[in-house]
């Protein structure tokens, strides 16, 4: 068992920022993710044009081999398209692929697409006053398809773990896309068996 203290974080309820200054952010740019996106081409040039900012969020100092500590924070996905594909994170399994974890959404609206191992794939709707779950087993990818940055608070077991590889080398079975000013979810050509 580690040895945390209580303590008391703040994060504002539209920005998403911890703002007394305590933790700083980790930021996500299209150039960390060119290969995410399925029009490369754009996502490049788009790094070229200044390279914006994707997303941030903050990761606490907590232990992270402790399965009895929450890890928490927010994540602030701004609004935007590579393409016709929206603004989204990276997305990952959890290492321990089994843990679950818990989005409450804050302002914004935005997708969480999943997806198991084995193939099943789901997306739900997310936005200001709506807890998602994402059960064990799920890949979580968040997306961002309104006009405002997309404001999450999440929770989830302290030693789950990201595994980000599996990923990065199959990519996602679906892609959230912009058609006719809406979202569509479609198959994501890229897509690897
Ligand atoms: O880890 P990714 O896929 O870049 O997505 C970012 C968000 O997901 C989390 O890893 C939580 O699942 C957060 O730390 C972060 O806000
Ligand atoms: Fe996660």
């Amino acid at each position: 068992m580690s040895d945390v203290k209580p303590f008391v974080l703040d994060f504002d309820l539209v920005s998403g920022f911890c703002t007394s200054g305590k933790v700083k952010p980790t930021q996500r740019r299209v150039s960390d993710m060119v290969a995410q996106f399925a029009n490369e081409t754009a996502a490049r040039a788009m790094v070229e044009g200044g390279d914006p900012l994707l997303y941030e969020f903050y990761g606490l100092d907590l232990p992270e081999d402790d399965s009895g500590v929450l890890q928490f924070g927010t994540t602030i996905l701004y609004p935007g398209k590579v393409g016709e594909e929206y603004f989204m994170t990276k997305g990952h399994f959890h290492t321990i692929l089994d843990t679950s974890e818990i989005y409450y959404g804050l302002s914004g609206h935005g997708m969480m697409l999943m997806e198991t191992p084995e193939g099943q794939v789901d997306w739900k709707e997310i936005g200001p006053g709506e807890a998602l779950y994402v059960p064990g087993r799920w890949a979580h990818r968040s997306i961002n398809t309104g006009t405002e940055p997309l404001v999450m608070f999440f929770v989830y077991r302290g030693d789950a773990g990201h595994d980000y590889g599996t990923i990065e080398e199959k990519g996602y079975r679906k892609l959230v896309v912009e058609r006719d000013g809406k979202p569509a979810v479609i198959d994501n050509p890229k897509w690897k068996v």
